[in-house]
């Protein structure tokens, strides 16, 4: 008989885990931020408080964002007027909205994910699920399952509430499966649609304005496995390392408590100087096993959060212009989507490199960080080494 570690060596991977495909959706429904505070003040009956339209208006145009996708139309508003009131009950037809929705959008992304993939979806060993915007048991991971035909075997985790920090979390946790256990191929899914956020304007809660001008919806899905087989899956980027931390003094931040008018949202204007000033000690953390410090010479897939918080970043640690251009598009054309929003950057950087003739998909260079801010306030970096593209293929 096998002894027990005899038994555990066979369960270990050879290599390093790696993104093999990435899929991303949104919904049908798109907004320009242009257009959107006539959008807001109108469908909430808020057109009479002129200056506090006008301030958001500026803060509209502040937060560089172009369009958001958003699953709220004026027709569903004007169906479920609760929620265009600044607080009145609203939480039961907030979650009744987004309990199906959420696994619907969950899956457009990852069908997209397990076509690139290409192999057959009974080869998925495992799920991890994350989102902030709806609670339910059994929970959206139990419907994906069923939605997308996936064995009733597969392993599933559901990270709730993670805000935007969930897609690096999900990351670490698909490394931490896939290494441990030989032959897993992880499926990972962020799926946001944030109706918990759609209120009346209120001149007492700018931060529930803030949230207004940056969050959209979207989801989005990536296949991690270790030990790939080269003939038939291609990886796009390794997960090399981990690392998370709560940064100090940053006690209620990011905060929302589930109410009966919805989720509320505390946002502290520190929130981008306090992400900026600790920024050096997780990368510290995450690099030092692999002897970089120069933080112009890796790629960077940042969690597009709002303007600020990467104006604020890129200052902090002197950052040439061009290397958070991916994280200012996503934020540009989807707004904040919480924990998916670091695929679409993902995504967006192996098709730009495969576009502009790079060597790698990390814009030419070997090494990269991904990192993700959100509730307490957490920080999760994650080290990527890219790989290198084949242009005559
Ligand atoms: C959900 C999660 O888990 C994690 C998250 O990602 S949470 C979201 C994180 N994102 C943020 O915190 C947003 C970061 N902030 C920004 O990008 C920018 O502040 C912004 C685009 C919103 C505005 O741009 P700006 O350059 O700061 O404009 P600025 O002129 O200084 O401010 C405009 C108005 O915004 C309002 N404002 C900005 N941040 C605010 C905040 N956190 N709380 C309340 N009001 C705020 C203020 O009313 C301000 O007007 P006054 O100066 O007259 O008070």
């Amino acid at each position: 008989m096998e002894s027990v570690k005899e038994f555990r060596k066979g369960q270990h991977s050879e290599g390093p885990a790696s993104i093999l495909a990435i899929g991303t959706a949104n919904p049908s429904n798109c907004v320009s931020q242009a257009d959107y505070p006539d959008f807001l003040f109108r469908t909430t009956n808020s057109e009479h408080l002129i200056q506090l339209k006008e301030k958001f208006k500026l803060m509209c145009e502040k937060t560089m964002i172009r369009k958001r996708h958003m699953y709220l139309t004026e027709e569903i508003l004007k169906k479920n007027p609760s929620l265009c009131s600044f607080m009145k009950p609203s939480l039961d037809r907030r979650q009744e909205m987004v309990e199906p929705e959420i696994p619907k959008l969950a899956k457009e992304a990852a069908i997209k994910a397990l076509e690139e993939w290409g192999q057959p979806k009974s080869k998925i060993t495992h799920l991890v699920f994350c989102t902030t915007s709806c609670v339910a048991i059994p929970g959206p991971d139990y419907h994906l399952i069923k939605l997308l035909g996936l064995p009733p075997s597969v392993n599933r985790t559901m990270t709730c509430l993670h805000g935007c920090f969930s897609g690096a979390a999900a990351l670490r946790i698909a490394k931490d499966l896939a290494e441990n256990n030989k032959g897993a191929r992880v499926l990972v899914v962020c799926s946001e649609i944030m109706t918990f956020n759609f209120r009346a304007p209120s001149e007492a809660h700018m931060d529930f304005l803030v949230g207004q001008t940056i969050f959209g919806d979207g989801a989005a899905a990536a296949v991690v496995g270790a030990d790939p087989d080269i003939l038939i899956e291609r990886p796009i980027f390794i997960l090399a390392n981990t690392a998370q931390a709560i940064l100090p003094d940053s006690e209620g931040a990011v905060e929302g408590h589930l109410r009966e008018f919805g989720m509320t949202l505390q946002l502290l204007r520190k929130v981008p100087q306090l992400i900026a000033d600790n920024m050096q000690n997780v990368l510290e953390e995450a690099f030092t096993p692999i002897g970089i410090k120069d933080w112009n010479s890796i790629f960077w897939i940042a969690h597009p959060g709002g303007r600020a918080i990467l104006d604020f970043l890129e200052a902090k640690l002197g950052l040439k212009e061009d290397k958070l251009r991916a994280s200012r598009h996503v934020l540009s054309e989807y707004g904040n989507m919480a924990g998916g929003s670091v695929f679409f950057v993902l995504d967006d950087m192996r098709k730009k490199s495969i576009e502009k003739g790079k060597v790698t998909t990390g814009e030419g260079l070997d090494w990269g960080v991904l990192v993700g801010c959100g509730p307490g306030l957490t920080a999760e970096a994650v080290v990527l080494h890219s790989v290198a593209i084949d242009h005559s293929a």
